[in-house]
């Protein structure tokens, strides 16, 4: 390493008063927070990346690479789901395991290979060698070893976003160097060889695709949060004015999370007069194994790129879905909704609101969106769309964690 400069000798102070904060904190016995946690990380990625040089960028981007790669085949393989979940197991009786459940394996994959790519994993913390001969789990991987949305998080990473990155220096020469905002011509139609299909229409043609799309959904509901930025209690003091007034519809809503958080953090906001609408493939899931609590709000399924059918509702909640569209058509979505709109309906917008440069994960999730046509958006992009489409930001409600704002939108008149 390159003698430090006082800058970054002062950061390297900063970040240990951090961790002593936090060694304290686990010596007490104290949970962090998510945003203690969240601070924690950036404060130790972002001093790595002070004394980072490129070799070691290099080595970083070659390590991301094969444990993104390894964590993908051990859950196609049940590899994580055959280590137990205490103890250890010794790497001959994991290969029968495993051969057991994939013939693949015992025909094409000697046992020393998964040695080899489980020490990948060893050496990168995300398991842990026990002796010379048995593997373990560590915190890291647990969550691997079973159908959950850490997993289908993972698994969605990988297989949805990862061919389109590998497909861009061919995207680009083959349509040039300019923004990706062709719905029928993304990167990920590119990748796939189907150019002129939309990205639903790819992904909605295999009902596994959607599965673990739906079930991924979930564990950014924790990425995300839904408190803390905006406070319905006016939804629920006018409640009582007309009975048959929907009071929030959540477009686009997935299996109803955020209408949950909605309604319990406000006492007066009854499920029964929320909307849930997402694609029916969506919301016929969630009708088979939703939360309970959901499936007492109206279950409806529609295409919200088509006329909204929900009239005058109080609140049009639209999360987390534009940032998957172009202007062009997040204009279209958004004119729906104002189209239906009553004279005192709001439109709130939950998306990433971008800062000039962005956090760290705004950027990347920014730059994963220009594969399907998608991008995040700063205030002044969020007031273009919203003017596009007959809005206007009445205010933009940040919360405590950087990543997500409630931009609340009004007819304009
Ligand atoms: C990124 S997810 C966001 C889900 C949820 N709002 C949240 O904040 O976690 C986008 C959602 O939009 C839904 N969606 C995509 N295209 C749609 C369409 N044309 N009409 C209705 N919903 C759609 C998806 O099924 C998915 O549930």
């Amino acid at each position: 390493m390159s003698s430090p400069t006082p800058n970054v000798a002062e950061k390297l102070e900063s970040v240990a008063a951090i961790l002593n904060d936090a060694a304290k904190g686990l010596r007490a016995g104290a949970k962090a927070t998510p945003e203690q946690h969240a601070v924690l990380i950036e404060a130790l990625k972002s001093t790595v990346e002070l004394v980072n040089e490129p070799r070691d960028d290099i080595s970083d981007v070659m390590t991301a690479f094969a444990q993104g790669t390894i964590i993908r085949l051990f859950i196609k393989w049940q590899v994580f789901a055959n280590i137990p979940l205490d103890g250890a197991i010794p790497y001959k009786d994991l290969a029968v395991k495993v051969a057991g459940d994939v013939a693949l394996i015992s025909e094409n994959i000697p046992r020393s290979q998964q040695a080899r790519l489980c020490w990948v994993l060893v050496s990168t913390g995300v398991l842990r060698q026990e002796g010379s001969d048995q593997i373990a789990h560590t915190i890291r991987s647990r969550a691997y070893g079973h159908r959950n949305p850490l997993q289908a998080m993972m698994q969605m990473g990988f297989d949805e976003y990862l061919p389109p990155l590998l497909a861009l220096p061919r995207y680009y020469e083959t349509y040039g160097i300019k923004e990706p905002t062709e719905k029928l011509y993304t990167v990920k139609a590119f990748a796939e060889g189907k150019p002129g299909q939309s990205v639903a229409d790819i992904t909605l043609a295999d009902p596994e695709r959607v599965a673990t799309f739906v079930l991924a959904m979930d564990s950014m509901e924790n990425m995300y949060p839904h408190d803390g930025m905006y406070n319905y209690s006016w939804v629920a003091a006018r409640a009582g004015e007309s009975p048959d007034r929907a009071l929030i519809v959540d477009v686009g809503g997935a299996q109803g999370n955020a209408l949950q958080a909605m309604c319990k953090s406000t006492p007066g906001l009854p499920m029964s007069r929320c909307v849930l609408q997402d694609l029916p493939e969506v919301i016929e899931t969630v009708k088979k194994i939703g939360d309970e609590g959901i499936k007492g709000a109206r279950l409806m399924s529609m295409d919200f790129h088509n006329e909204q059918p929900v009239k005058g509702a109080l609140v049009y909640h639209i999360r987390r879905c534009l940032h998957d569209f172009g202007d062009d058509e997040s204009v279209q979505i958004l004119q729906h909704l104002s189209d239906a709109m009553a004279p005192d309906s709001r439109v709130l917008i939950g998306e990433a609101v971008m800062d000039n440069p962005p956090a760290r994960s705004v950027a990347l999730v920014d730059f994963l969106l220009s594969t399907v046509g998608g991008k995040e958006r700063t205030v002044d992009g969020f007031r273009e769309i919203a003017s596009r489409a007959g809005l206007k930001v009445r205010a933009v409600h940040q919360g405590k964690q950087r990543g997500m704002s409630i931009v609340e939108c009004e007819k304009e008149i």
